[in-house]
């Protein structure tokens, strides 16, 4: 990473990642992951370099405390943070984990104080001074999320966040909770909070409008110097802003990686969709999935061919990996002489019959078999119709 002043100024405190896979992201509906799985990709985020994992709810209690107590005691690199209600009995379970770093969660907005706290916000005042006073006790940090902040009135945002300053929190996170933000008015949300607080602020975003890495990167914009994010995106509902996303976005738009090792993020993806939804990722999935350095359109594969950066909006070479050229119902000519090349046989540019009738045969057959075509295919084709 270069020196160079970017979005983010020259602070010396560059934004930092907390990935919250083991915590936010299991919440996705049907993910239920093992203790030993969870100690799996803690070591796998710990490998590429992500500083700070969140890792569940140890009120829980069960196989998750004995997951986060695993976790406490695997020396990672990692700093860990345990989630929890603003509640002494969450607190207490968290400590008994072992966890030395508490995150502490409260509703914020009208709706969602009126559900949880009988529309009482002494109550609320009251639970964020008696479990502030409990952790500070018993923690290095804490930290205090305002849950569903994007729908609260900002005054009362300000006042919780100010009141969580006072009481010792030491960084505080602003929820996109119900993902309904754009990224304009992120930033007009986030800003305030950097402008008015001596704590750092971290920006946690959902993707039920599919703007949650774009929300991300507006937080960060604003002055957030911790964003969360979670491996594949996988969350409550839509999910969250996807780590790989982020970290590429954030690589390719502001020249800033995060000190994360971009080549490992496909095995760290894959492991983590055996471990949740055990199958293939959507082959179209940003930075990850299968397709996004296959070029399989004539006039791409033409441009690829003849200088990649014609259709790569960053090197395949930054997740260890190369595009193919695919072969399918929209490939031309050049791609398709290309794979022929590679099989030591030629497609004559002198006769255009045989060429549009191996591409004709190649669309028939992509259609029929709704797919790409392997070599295999194409060569098999091209020695059924010999050039005449
Ligand atoms: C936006 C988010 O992602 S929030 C995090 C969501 N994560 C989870 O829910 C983790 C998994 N959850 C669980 O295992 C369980 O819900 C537990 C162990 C946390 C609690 O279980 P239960 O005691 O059975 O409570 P239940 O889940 O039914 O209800 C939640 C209770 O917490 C209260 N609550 C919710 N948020 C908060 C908060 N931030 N601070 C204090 N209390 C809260 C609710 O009002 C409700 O209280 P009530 O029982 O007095 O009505
Ligand atoms: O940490 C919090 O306060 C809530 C985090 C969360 O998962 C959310 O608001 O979506």
């Amino acid at each position: 990473m270069n020196d160079r002043q970017n979005a983010f100024g020259t602070d010396p405190l560059h934004p930092k990642l907390l990935d919250t896979t083991l915590r936010d992201g299991e919440q996705m509906a049907g993910v239920a992951l093992t203790p030993d799985e969870k100690v799996a990709i803690a070591q796998l985020l710990d490998a590429i370099g992500v500083p700070e994992i969140e890792v569940g709810v140890a009120a829980m209690g069960g196989e998750e405390a004995v997951a986060i107590t695993t976790l406490v005691n695997s020396s990672l690199n990692a700093e860990l943070l345990g989630w929890n209600r603003a509640r002494i009995s969450d607190l207490a379970a968290s400590f008994d984990c072992g966890l030395q770093r508490v995150h502490i969660s409260l509703p914020v907005s009208e709706v969602q104080i009126a559900a949880k706290f009988g529309g009482d916000r002494q109550r609320l005042w009251q639970q964020l001074e008696e479990s502030l006073t409990f952790a500070r006790d018993r923690s290095q940090f804490i930290s205090v999320g305002a849950e569903d902040a994007s729908r609260a009135d900002p005054e009362f945002l300000l006042a919780v966040a100010k009141t969580a300053q006072r009481l010792g929190a030491q960084r505080f996170r602003f929820c996109d909770t119900l993902g309904i933000l754009d990224p304009f008015q992120m930033m007009e949300q986030v800003q305030p909070l950097v402008d008015s607080l001596d704590i750092p602020v971290e920006v946690h975003t959902h993707d039920d409008l599919g703007m949650a890495t774009a929300n991300a990167l507006a937080g960060l914009r604003a002055g957030a110097k911790v964003v969360d994010v979670t491996v594949n995106g996988i969350g409550e509902r839509a999910g969250n802003a996807a780590l790989e996303e982020v970290v590429v976005a954030m690589r390719r738009l502001q020249d800033w990686d995060f000190g994360i090792d971009s080549r490992q993020l496909l095995q760290l993806s894959q492991a983590v969709q055996q471990f949740t939804h055990p199958g293939p990722l959507p082959p179209w999935k940003a930075i990850v999935g299968e397709n996004v350095f296959t070029h399989e359109s004539g006039i791409h594969a033409d441009g690829i061919l003849k200088n990649p950066q014609t259709y790569e909006p960053f090197p395949p070479q930054w997740l260890g990996t190369q595009h193919q050229i695919g072969i399918g119902k929209h490939s031309g000519r050049r791609a398709i002489a290309a794979c022929l090349e590679r099989h030591q046989l030629s497609l004559t540019p002198t006769s255009p019959h045989y060429q549009q009738s191996l591409l004709d045969a190649v669309r028939v057959r992509a259609t029929q078999l709704k797919r790409g075509l392997g070599a295999d295919e194409v060569l098999a084709l091209a020695s059924a119709s010999p050039p005449s």
